[in-house]
């Protein structure tokens, strides 16, 4: 039977959002570098946070494992929640949280040590293998899941930091991959690698999608338009517009928003 359009909608209002931040405003010092921001992750999603430089999208992906508590001068205010849990909770174990939320950073940053290693390392310390034979599979179904096991199967031993750019980036997506997240968390995943290389972590993104929750900081709009499904378009601290990707690209509310992707600021 067809749903009217005002139901579906209404399903699409109540599906459970994986990760939820609620009025979250985050200060360094007295710099109030993000602004009330509400903003949902869902699981099968992948949602862009774009805007000018220094307007809050790295302060704000930071919030969403934690990340920012390694920053002294920083104070994170508002509730984010992971599956309706609040990660800020005095209960929570960081440690486990950034399991759950994974994050991929701007320029590859595998340990020094061998490919095996660097996926293994993860998986070892939050005791998720019993046997060796355990921690090969999990070492092996990462790096297919991050498209890099045909190209290092054979090379498990070599040095994580010997292989190329866009390689290094892969195992780092496996690396996040290995402690099986429920949301991945990308800042600027691309702006190291050369287009071949950028187009295969992009290909990645869109096989990944529906397995996590994923939120991608990036200056490209074009990535934005290409990997995203939802995109959240931040100025000067403010979350100014959020919604579909091909909405905001195509038909933006906001004025400010409009300016940014038609090129006229940033
Ligand atoms: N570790 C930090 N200590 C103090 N201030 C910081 C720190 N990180 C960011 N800021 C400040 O917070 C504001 C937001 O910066 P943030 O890096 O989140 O913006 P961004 O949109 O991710 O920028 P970019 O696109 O250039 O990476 C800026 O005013 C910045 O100077």
């Amino acid at each position: 039977m067809y749903k009217m359009a005002s139901e579906l909608e209404t399903m699409t209002e109540t599906r459970k959002p994986k990760m939820l931040a609620e009025n979250v405003n985050v200060f360094y010092g007295t710099n109030h570098a993000v602004k009330g921001i509400t903003l949902d992750l869902h699981q099968d999603e992948v949602t862009a946070l774009i805007g000018p430089s220094g307007c809050g999208k790295s302060t704000f992906l930071r919030c969403l494992n934690r990340m920012n508590d390694t920053v002294a001068s920083c104070r994170v205010e508002g509730r984010i929640t992971l599956d309706g849990e609040d990660i800020y909770a005095s209960r929570i174990d960081v440690v486990q949280l950034r399991a759950r939320v994974g994050m991929v950073f701007q320029k590859p940053n595998p340990f020094p040590k061998s490919i095996y290693d660097n996926v293994a390392y993860g998986p070892r310390i939050h005791g998720l293998a019993q046997t060796r034979t355990d921690l090969d599979e999990i070492v092996s179904t990462a790096l297919e899941k991050a498209g890099l096991w045909n190209e290092v199967k054979d090379r498990l031993e070599s040095p994580g930091t010997a292989l190329s750019g866009g390689q290094q980036q892969r195992l780092c997506i496996a690396r996040a991959i290995a402690v099986n997240p429920e949301v991945i968390l990308m800042d600027e995943p691309c702006s190291a690698l050369d287009p071949i290389a950028t187009a295969k972590v992009e290909a990645l993104i869109d096989e990944l999608k529906g397995r996590y929750a994923i939120a991608i900081v990036t200056h490209s709009m074009q990535q934005a338009a290409r990997v995203s499904q939802k995109t959240a378009f931040f100025h000067m601290g403010d979350l100014v517009e959020h919604g579909d990707t091909t909405e905001i690209f195509t038909a933006p509310k906001q004025e400010r928003t409009r300016d940014y992707i038609t090129g006229r600021f940033g």
